[in-house]
């Protein structure tokens, strides 16, 4: 059984689509999320954290908003910001910029405690180069995260969809879906079928459970 560790119940709907009936729960597990610039090396650290505590095979979804006139901000920081100011606030800020062009990204860790074939020698990068040993596509080994006595192998797989910020619209969803429009609509317009199908978590999801089928 493969754990799906997150707080957010909105996060395990989605991914439920992805992978095969009752193979999934899950693991309502707060694990630490480091400062990082990138979602790489968060999701490498949470997986392996994840998997010492579960002591079973994981998936750790680390996701957030880009928003391009801000440089990326909120980025990493999406939850902390979502708590503090909110997303009308967000929106807001947003409002004021010439550019509103924003992206959600996820990346997802896997950690089962053994390596992977396709990367059959990590080494210890530390995690400042986790994001690039994921590679363009998103997919590497998550590298390590410099404290283990023997770092555990991770496999990173990302999702990322282009949008803009708008005046929040629709009630379905989570987070900042209300104020995320992809191609005319608001991913909280969209049932969860249709957001699955373009969003950064449904294209990261496709990308594990292919993987995770054929490994
Ligand atoms: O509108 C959204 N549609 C999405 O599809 C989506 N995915 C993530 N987020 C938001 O991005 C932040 C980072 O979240 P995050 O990855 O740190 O997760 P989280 O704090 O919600 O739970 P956990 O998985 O860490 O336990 C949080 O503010 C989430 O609400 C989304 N917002």
């Amino acid at each position: 059984m493969l754990r799906y560790v997150t707080t957010n119940p909105g996060k395990v709907r989605e991914a439920e689509r992805y992978l095969p009936d009752g193979s999934v729960e899950r693991l309502d597990f707060d694990y630490t999320e480091i400062q990082a610039d990138g979602l790489g090396p968060i999701a490498a650290r949470g997986a392996r954290e994840a998997y010492r505590h579960a002591d079973a095979p994981v998936l750790v979804d680390d996701a957030g908003l880009f928003v391009e006139g801000l440089d990326g901000f909120p980025g990493p920081y999406s939850s902390y910001v979502e708590d503090t100011l909110g997303i009308e606030r967000v929106h807001e800020i947003a409002a004021d910029l010439d550019d509103r062009r924003a992206a959600f990204r996820c990346v997802l860790g896997y950690c089962d405690g053994e390596g992977f074939a396709a990367s059959p020698d990590p080494v210890d990068r530390g995690d400042r180069d986790a994001a690039a040993a994921a590679g363009p596509d998103g997919e590497g080994d998550g590298g390590s995260d410099g404290t283990d006595a023997e770092p555990l192998p991770v496999k990173l797989f990302e999702g990322y969809v282009p949008g803009r910020i708008v005046a929040p619209r629709g009630d379905g969803g989570f987070g900042y879906d209300p104020i995320f429009e992809h191609d005319g609509e608001t991913f909280a317009e969209m049932d969860t079928d249709r957001k699955n199908a373009v969003s950064h978590r449904g294209r990261a999801l496709a990308k594990f459970a292919e993987w995770y089928a054929d490994r």
